[in-house]
């Protein structure tokens, strides 16, 4: 399982663990690992050009102490202190002693002369006074894009755990050259710019290549839209005891393959379990045909449909058992799948609600569902909206929703007393308490009409296995995820080549 706490816990736990360790220790070994990860990133350390983008806070003194080390093997070195008076003193001491040298950012001197003896200045120069650099003439970049133009590596310790709100102004800038510039970088804990907390990102942050991460992943290297901005994560132990119970979780292989119903020797089709899939419409067979697909892929004994599509269904997959009957007569199912597709049949969606077993809704269903007899239910209940049904479900703009997925997800777990699965780029799934699950196993190839609908069949079919909502909602994005790479293999594909790649991703998950 990969993990992710919060700052507030991250704080608590560095408390403690410094209160037993000699000063400065904990930032020495986030520094070592740094120092690492950008060697193995350079390949070659001497003569390399790394420039340091320092806040005035301990993020900046990480990069600080790193770049000390890359300029004691042969790099050079140059920090742009945000704010000279304030940087990190024990780390500014650091790198002008191992030759590195040092500009004052924000005065935004133009570049002229400014670059020379900054830039260009082999290790081993003499160190510059903060305040000493700004320069140049009136127009073009000043002397701090100069550099990081020119830079073969960039280490952003602007901001770490400690960002309030969006970038300021002058760092704003930075984060802007660097993404101009065809310097590799790193960022330092996390990307600047970007809500550790939540994943937000409010106006411009860092875009990294690498995020170099301390103690633990931060909730936000996990959720879009600022993982995007993350490139690759690596976690560095510096040795926190963290809690047992994360804010955040991923599985992993491990984890599913353990979570995966498997037959045994005393099982038959209905101690399997049998999902009941309540989709499709005149309108929209296919919906109910790939719900169908998905379910069958998904680990229950038999799947049983109802509603107006049983035609098409049995065409297609003559293993199911249909049904015209309505959900209350269709005979017992362990769990119930409503809405894809289901155009505006209420009725169907209020008697699938009414049965006491563990019922997904999608699609329709999540617009036709009442909340308050969602709310009562006792038997589980599992929501899989996309941004733009929890956006309507929720009363607020899509985009709301997609640059606040972690509370978005949360509030509507909380407002519907159910689990609650939000599709896109990283799918969460948020239960009413505990640790949300992250999955990011899918591709943008699966953003394909009825991609969705598989996802549905496929999570009802492992409730009704008898996993609990929180699992067969992760277990479902996981496999679905890879099921959707398998089929893309780099290329356009349809849901009908999702659903049938699920066999090969449990496959690959028990291997
Ligand atoms: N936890 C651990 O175990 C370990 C933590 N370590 C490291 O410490 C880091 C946390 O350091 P930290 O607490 O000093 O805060 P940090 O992230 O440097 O930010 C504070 C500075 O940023 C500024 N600032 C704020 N918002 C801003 C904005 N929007 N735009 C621009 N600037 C903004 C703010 O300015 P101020 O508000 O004071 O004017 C203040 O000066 C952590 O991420 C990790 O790298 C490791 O060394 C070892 C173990
Ligand atoms: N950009 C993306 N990256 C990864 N997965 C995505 C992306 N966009 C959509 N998906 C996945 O594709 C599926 C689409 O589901 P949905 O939006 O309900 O489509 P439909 O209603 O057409 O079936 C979901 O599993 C979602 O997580
Ligand atoms: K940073």
């Amino acid at each position: 399982m990969r993990t992710a706490y919060g700052v507030e816990t991250v704080r608590a736990t560095e408390r403690q663990l410094m209160a037993r360790l000699p000063e400065g220790t904990l930032m020495q070994r986030a520094a070592a690992g740094l120092a690492v990860a950008s060697a193995d990133l350079l390949g070659r350390v001497y003569g390399s050009r790394v420039v340091l983008l320092v806040g005035s806070g301990d993020n900046g003194g990480d990069a600080l102490y790193a770049g000390a080390r890359l300029a004691r093997r042969g790099a050079g070195v140059t920090a742009l202190l945000l704010a000279p008076e304030r940087a990190h003193a024990g780390g500014l001491a650091a790198l002008r002693r191992a030759g590195g040298t040092t500009v004052h950012s924000p005065a935004g001197g133009r570049a002229a002369g400014a670059t020379e003896g900054a830039a260009d200045r082999p290790a081993g120069g003499s160190a510059s006074d903060p305040a000493e650099r700004p320069a140049g003439g009136p127009a073009g970049p000043t002397a701090a894009e100069v550099l990081i133009e020119r830079a073969d590596l960039v280490l952003d310790g602007i901001v770490g755990i400690g960002g309030k709100g969006g970038l300021r102004p002058d760092a704003a800038r930075l984060a802007e050259a660097a993404e101009r510039s065809r310097a590799a970088v790193i960022a330092v804990d996390l990307p600047s710019g970007v809500d550790a907390d939540t994943g937000q990102v409010h106006g411009a942050a860092i875009r990294a290549d690498l995020t170099v991460t301390f103690g633990t992943h931060k909730p936000g290297l996990l959720i879009d839209p600022a993982r995007d901005f993350a490139g690759t994560v690596r976690l560095v132990d510096i040795g926190l005891d963290l809690p047992e119970e994360p804010a955040l979780e991923a599985l992993q292989h491990a984890d599913v393959a353990r979570l995966l119903p498997v037959p045994g020797p005393e099982s038959d089709k209905y101690r399997r379990g049998v999902v009941g899939i309540a989709a499709g419409s005149a309108r929209y067979p296919g919906a109910a045909v790939l719900a169908v697909a998905g379910a069958l892929h998904g680990g229950a004994g038999a799947v049983r449909y109802v509603g107006p599509a049983g035609d098409a269904v049995l065409a297609r997959f003559p293993e199911t058992l249909v049904s015209d009957l309505g959900p209350a007569k269709a005979g017992r199912v362990q769990s119930w799948v409503v809405g894809p597709g289901a155009g505006d049949d209420a009725a169907t969606v209020a008697q699938v609600l009414e049965a006491d077993v563990p019922v997904l809704i999608d699609a329709d269903g999540l617009r036709l569902a009442d909340r308050d007899t969602v709310r009562a239910r006792t038997a589980l209940t599992l929501m899989t909206p996309h941004a733009g049904e929890a956006a309507a479900l929720l009363g607020v703009a899509r985009a709301e929703v997609e640059g606040a997925r972690l509370s978005a997800v949360r509030e509507l777990a909380a407002r519907y007393r159910a689990t609650v699965l939000l599709k896109g780029s990283t799918t969460l799934v948020a239960a009413e308490e505990g640790a949300v699950r992250v999955n990011a196993t899918g591709t943008s190839w699966l953003a394909t009409a009825g991609s969705g609908d598989v996802l549905s069949g496929l999570a009802g079919s492992l409730l009704a296995a008898g996993l609990p909502a929180r699992d067969a909602g992760s277990v479902a994005a996981y496999l679905h995820g890879l099921a959707g790479r398998y089929a893309a293999d780099g290329a356009p594909v349809g849901a009908q080549d999702v659903a049938k790649a699920i066999a090969r991703a449990w496959r690959d998950v028990r291997d």
